[in-house]
């Protein structure tokens, strides 16, 4: 896949806005976008830690470039000017020479550049760089450089990069004029350019239509097709606004009390004996699992396109819990479906969603657990879509739910990716996440996905075993076909009735799962492991005892793998978990089945 490099950055919002990019430039030389070293380093703090930091300089001397890649700190240097051969050598980090093609012997220079990169530019007007100019590729057709050493820019946008690419075939592209408007960087147009760039082979980003790879779309009735795409135009123009970013991450900071730690579980690393063990701390958000991050986005989406009602399934009852408490916060009218199975369960919640002011509809069809109450919910929206929005819970519906329910879900795997730096300097070596339909998981697979060192495990629940009925593991045991309007991975029978789910965790026994999520088991990218209501329950146990947070029953799913997992690893090695939700709404199962414990 073609990299992608952003340059010319001075805001913050920008660097975020290209935070798919692998690499974002800073410039020191002499431009209308030059910034100080101090302005750099602070920018730098706003990037993936994975993307490149690359500072272009012109006709600097040694020292400068020293302290600049020192201070900010830049990963590779770009020089745009007429440096000799000595100065690129002396440099410690790798670099990049730039040169301005105007005929053939242009061509020539290039190929005897002693750089570990070359760049191809048109010539500079003003500066010696980001002109806006395109070159004449064919130009590049005779040039003796592996294209693993070329880097394409001048004149490039989101119109002319992939037929760039398609002709010139380079290493990576380098964009800066045309993503701005008005001389500035534009958010929009920063993830275009990106989009565009990295063209279909982006596959963990939806396509136009929806798909990842075979799977997603939107298979919904006529009468719906017009809400759904009414919500992939607003929430395209929503991504693409630095004011509802903002007020979605007010909300979360002020009101849900990100970010949360990632606690260092020191106990358990001991009692484990193999890597040292982090927890994502999402049981620390206010209404007390990662669903709220999802309700306040797409709450906020729906008022932005002016509805005030909101239908919304549950079935452990944190989504339903944390829409009630949206709608509350929000004063939206609110209808929860559950089944009634999950309403036994979950009396808790029930009570909860009641006391926000929520209005609980008991769903009694099939197995009256969480496909049913979506089958409902989905009914309802659309007997109601003029003015309700549907606010599903999972990264699971028809396009663009699965990836808007990613996106905001996706601060539990920046934050991690973050603080396990500020923590250990490096990546983790593994992450696991439980698996529902998905959103807790893909939140925080998705800023991982590029970092290949990085193993990613999601854990389904295999209940009473993997060999009887009695299981929601749809990854092992599914099988491809259509589900609640995307086509996905699902439990069902040879003639295509959908079977029923089991598990313990009522968050988990949904019969399919996410399109992202079989996307990327079949790319290979995501294991897929199962873990039994039993092992679970004993996860919970030792789990409490040894760091003192009682977990959710979905999240101890993940705990129960996480312990075999690291049987598997070194003491050097560093395995991340995420802990999506807290174990209050489980004490009535807990009690049940633990009876008896001493
Ligand atoms: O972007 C600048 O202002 C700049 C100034 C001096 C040297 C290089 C500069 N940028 C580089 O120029 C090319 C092309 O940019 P554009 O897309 O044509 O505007 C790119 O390599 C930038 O890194």
């Amino acid at each position: 896949m073609t990299k992608v490099k952003i340059c010319g950055l001075m805001e913050e919002r920008h660097v975020e806005a290209a935070k798919e990019a692998d690499a974002i430039g800073f410039v020191f030389a002499p431009s209308k976008r030059r910034v100080s070293i101090e302005r750099a380093a602070e920018l730098a703090k706003h990037a993936p830690v994975s993307a490149e930091k690359i500072g272009v300089f012109v006709n600097a001397s040694i020292e400068e470039i020293e302290e600049t890649v020192e201070k900010v700190p830049l990963t590779m240097v770009q020089l745009h000017g007429d440096e000799p051969d000595e100065l690129v050598r002396e440099i410690k980090v790798p670099v990049i020479q730039a040169f301005s093609i105007r005929g053939k012997e242009d061509v020539a220079r290039l190929e005897n550049s002693v750089a570990d990169f070359v760049l191809v530019d048109a010539p500079g007007t003003d500066y010696r760089g980001g002109s806006g100019h395109v070159f004449d590729w064919t130009l590049l057709e005779e040039a003796e450089i592996e294209a693993s050493r070329l880097i394409l820019a001048g004149g490039l946008n989101a119109e002319n990069v992939k037929a760039a690419v398609h002709q010139t075939g380079p290493y990576m592209v380098d964009v800066s004029s045309g993503v701005e408007t008005d001389g500035r960087k534009d958010e929009v147009k920063i993830q275009q350019f990106i989009q565009q760039a990295k063209g279909d082979s982006m596959q963990q980003t939806a396509d136009k239509t929806g798909f990842f790879g075979k799977y997603g779309g939107q298979f919904v009735p006529e009468t719906l097709m017009k809400a759904v795409k009414e919500l992939e135009d607003a929430y395209m123009e929503a991504k693409g606004d630095p004011a509802f970013k903002e007020e979605y991450h007010h909300y979360l900071s002020e009101y849900v009390g990100r970010e949360q730690p990632l606690t260092f579980a020191k106990r358990l690393t001991e009692a484990w004996g193999g890597p040292k063990v982090y927890l994502k701390r999402e049981d620390l958000n206010h209404t007390g699992a990662h669903k709220i991050n999802n309700a306040i986005g797409q709450a906020l989406l729906a008022m932005r396109m002016g509805k005030r009602k909101i239908v919304a399934e549950t079935g452990a009852g944190q989504h339903g819990v944390a829409t009630a408490t949206i709608c509350a916060l929000f004063d939206l009218e609110c209808v929860i479906f559950m089944g009634e199975e999950d309403i036994k369960r979950q009396q808790l919640n029930v009570f909860r969603m009641k006391l926000l002011g929520a209005k609980v509809e008991s769903v009694t069809k099939g197995s009256s657990t969480l496909k049913d109450a979506v089958n409902e919910a989905l009914r309802y929206w659309v007997t109601n879509v003029e003015d309700t929005h549907y606010l599903i819970g999972s990264a699971l519906g028809p396009h663009p739910f699965p990836t808007m329910v990613r996106d905001f879900q996706s601060v539990i795997g920046e934050e991690t990716k973050r603080q396990i730096v500020q923590h250990e300097g490096r990546l983790p070596d593994t992450v696991l996440a439980c698996v529902g339909g998905g959103s807790n998981a893909i939140g925080m697979f998705y800023p991982f996905l590029k970092d290949e060192s990085v193993r990613l495990i999601g854990v389904e629940a295999s209940g009473e075993g993997l060999d009887t009925e009695k299981h929601a593991a749809t990854m092992t045991k599914g099988t491809e076909g259509v589900l609640h309007g995307a086509f996905m991975k699902l439990l069902q029978t040879d003639a295509g009735q959908v079977l029923e789910a089991h598990s313990i965790s009522a968050g988990l026994d949904y019969p399919g799962i996410g399109p992202e999520h079989a996307y990327l088991a079949d790319i290979g990218r995501v294991e897929y492991e199962s873990i039994t209501d039993q092992e679970a329950l004993e996860a919970v146990v030792s789990f409490s005892r040894l760091e003192g947070i009682i977990p959710a029953l979905e999240s101890a799913h993940a705990i129960a793998q996480a312990e075999k997992t690291a049987k598997t690893m070194g003491k050097d090695e560093i395995l991340v978990i995420c802990v999506s939700g807290r174990g209050d709404k489980d004490m009535a199962t807990y009690a049940e089945r633990l009876e008896g414990l001493s």
